[in-house]
This record gives structure tokens, sequence and C-alpha cells, in this order.
């Protein structure tokens, strides 16, 4: 089957930078740094993308990298540069028995290097991965949701997508059980998850839910006010007939919620005209959700582009939804737009 050995590559690259994110996660030492555009990154950002790169570059060494973080404020930074340093080193012993197929790491200046192979621009030719280390900064910050996000587009079209999200139950109906899951899809071979703890375990099938009456169905959207908007996205539930409160969620753990049937649609509405979403945001939940039975657009019912460059330049907010719905949701989106220039 094709991109067997990326998918599994992906997996175990994402399981790899969970037990550095995890280990982050639960101590008091974040050590966030507010970056230029005012947004917080954390040395669990620095070291899980300083890791997974350098397991993508061991495996496939050809393959460009688009990833959201760099280096540049470690390298300013000794005390934060020897603290990553130190987690890598710690996760890349905690999988030293997958070194043969992920690689190592010898030393912080090639730590550093393998943040900064993901300085690529993006584009619609070739094999290029696009990765956000850590999705939603802010609800990994906060205690809540966030996820390890690894996709690959050939030729701008994403091919292979897979998302660990270490805060979700195992079993959605246990909420308070067993934590951590790991998804991942191919285009064609439909979508899968595990246990985030067995990352070698065979997936299960995932499927979005078969809810196709408004009345019954219920809608995700980000936590963050600045990121989407929360006042549309209520009317256009209410248009449509959605009684149910939004579940709110950081992070592409919504696009996760979705594919296994928590949840139909996901709605983000831009706040701004100006912002243009990142790629890495969109590339391994999409196709997850498209693979398990949805459909992801933009508010125009346009395609993602995601070969545009780093960000979704063509494209305004998000739409995804079970396929029977997408329709009906679209209409009262668009119907809710009216009026505004998009
Ligand atoms: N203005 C604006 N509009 C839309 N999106 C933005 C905006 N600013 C930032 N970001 C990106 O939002 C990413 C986090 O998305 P979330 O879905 O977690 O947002 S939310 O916090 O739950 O609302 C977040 O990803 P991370 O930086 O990886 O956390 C940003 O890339
Ligand atoms: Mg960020
Ligand atoms: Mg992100
Ligand atoms: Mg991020």
């Amino acid at each position: 089957m094709p991109y067997t050995n990326e998918r599994r590559i992906a997996e175990l690259a994402i399981h790899r930078a969970s037990i550095l994110t995890e280990r982050v996660y639960n101590s008091q030492v974040k050590g966030t740094i507010t970056k230029g555009d005012k947004s917080p990154v954390t040395i669990a950002d620095l070291g899980a993308q300083a890791l997974i790169i350098s397991s993508i570059t061991h495996a496939f060494p050809e393959d460009s990298i688009v990833g959201e973080e760099d280096s540049s404020h470690l390298r300013a930074d000794r005390p934060k540069l020897d603290l990553v340093w130190g987690l890598v080193q710690d996760s890349l012993e905690a999988t030293k028995d997958q070194t043969s197929e992920l690689g190592d790491i010898r030393d912080d200046e090639e730590m550093l290097a393998a943040i900064d192979k993901g300085n690529h621009q993006g584009g619609s030719v070739g094999r290029i991965w696009a990765l956000d280390p850590i999705d939603g900064t802010l609800g990994f910050l906060r205690g809540a949701q966030y996820a390890i996000c690894l996709g690959l587009m050939v030729d701008g079209k994403v091919q292979v997508g897979a998302l660990a999200c270490p805060n979700l139950p195992v079993d959605p109906g246990a909420p308070g059980g067993k934590e951590g899951i790991l998804l991942s899809a191919v285009r064609g071979q439909g979508a899968t998850m595990k246990p985030l703890s067995t990352p070698f375990a065979q997936g299960a099938p995932i499927s979005m839910s078969s809810v196709t009456d408004f009345s019954k169905a219920r809608f995700c959207e980000g936590v963050e006010k600045g990121h989407s908007s929360h006042s549309e996205q209520a009317s256009i539930a209410k248009s449509l007939g959605i009684t149910a409160p939004a579940i709110q969620m950081d992070s592409q753990a919504k696009y996760a919620s979705i594919s296994r049937g928590v949840g139909e649609i996901y709605l983000r509405l831009p706040v701004s005209l100006s912002y243009e979403e990142k790629i890495w945001d969109h590339v391994a939940g999409s196709l997850i959700v498209e693979e398990a039975g949805g459909v992801v657009t933009d508010t125009y019912g346009n395609e993602l582009d995601f070969g545009q460059g780093r960000t979704l330049k063509t494209n305004k907010g998000i739409v995804a939804a079970l396929r029977a719905l997408h329709p009906a949701v679209l209409k009262a989106v668009q119907e809710e737009l009216k009026g505004f220039k998009l």
C-alpha cells in the first residue's frame, strides 16, 4: 500500500515528541517565550520540533519540511537551550529502541539545525512535510487540549496525516479514563486511531458520526475568541437548528474529535480579514476528517489549497462537517457572512 512507511514514521515521530511534551505539560517549567507576533512558544514546542524533524530527515532525507518554529530564541538563551537539549536527550533515550528507524541527535548544535530545517517555504512541488510541534500552545499552557500534528503533502496535496492528542480520552464515552490518542490517515486508505501509549499497535478504523439531524448535531469551535468568531458561529448554529452548546476545544483536537464521531461540525470563521491560516494548523486534521467521512472547505466552499506556501493564502476560514451535512452548513455560513467582504 502506498505511504505505509510514511504513516508509520509519522506516528512514531509524533509519539516520540509526545513523551517530551507530556513531561513539560506536567511540569511547572514551561519556558515560555513570546514570539514577534505576540504568540507564545515553549521549550516543549521547540524540543518536539527538533525530535520530529530529525526523525523525518533520518527516514526521508530528500524531503522538505515546513515547521512552525525556528531556533532563533534558543540560540540567544543558553539556559533555555540547555533545558530543551536535556528534554530531547531524555526522549531519545526513552525511544532508543527506535534509533534505527528514527535516528539520533548527537549534540545541541545538531538539535538547533534540525529545528531550522523546518524553514521551507512550502509550495506545490514535491514532497513537503508540514509540522505543528504543539498546536494549541495556549491550551497547552492552560492545562487543556493540544495536539502534535504532522502531514505529508505531495505536489501540494495532503497524502498522509498524523495527530497526537495526549489529553483526549481513549474512550470518549469514559471521559475520566485513560487519555492520549494517536490518529492517522493516508488518502484513500481511511483513518485510524490507537492509544498514544501503543504507537506500534494496529490502529482501529474510525468514522464520523452518522447524525444527520441538526437538532441532534454538535459543533466544535476553538477556545480563543481571537482565533475564530464565536458570535458568528453561534448564529450559524442557531440558524441550522443546532441546540447543543458548542464543544470548545483548543487545537486540532477538534478535527480529531469530529473524525471519531464526537461532534459533526467544526467551524472556524475568521475574525480578521488579513489573517492567513497556517498550513500546519490544518494539514493533518483535514485529511483525517476527510478519510473518516467528512468534507473540509473554507467559507467560500473551496478546497483548502495547501500548495500556496506556508499559509492558506487563497482560503478564508474553515468549514468541516460530515459529508451529508456540509452543503447545508456551508449555505448557513454564507448566509451569515453576507454583507461581509470575504
Ligand atoms: N487570528 C488568528 N486566527 C486564526 N488562527 C490563529 C490566529 N492567531 C493564531 N492562530 C492560530 O491558531 C492556532 C490554534 O488554534 P486553535 O484551534 O487551538 O485556536 S483556539 O485557541 O482553540 O481558538 C495557533 O496554533 P499554535 O500556534 O500552534 O497554537 C495559531 O497558528
Ligand atoms: Mg504557535
Ligand atoms: Mg498551530
Ligand atoms: Mg504550534
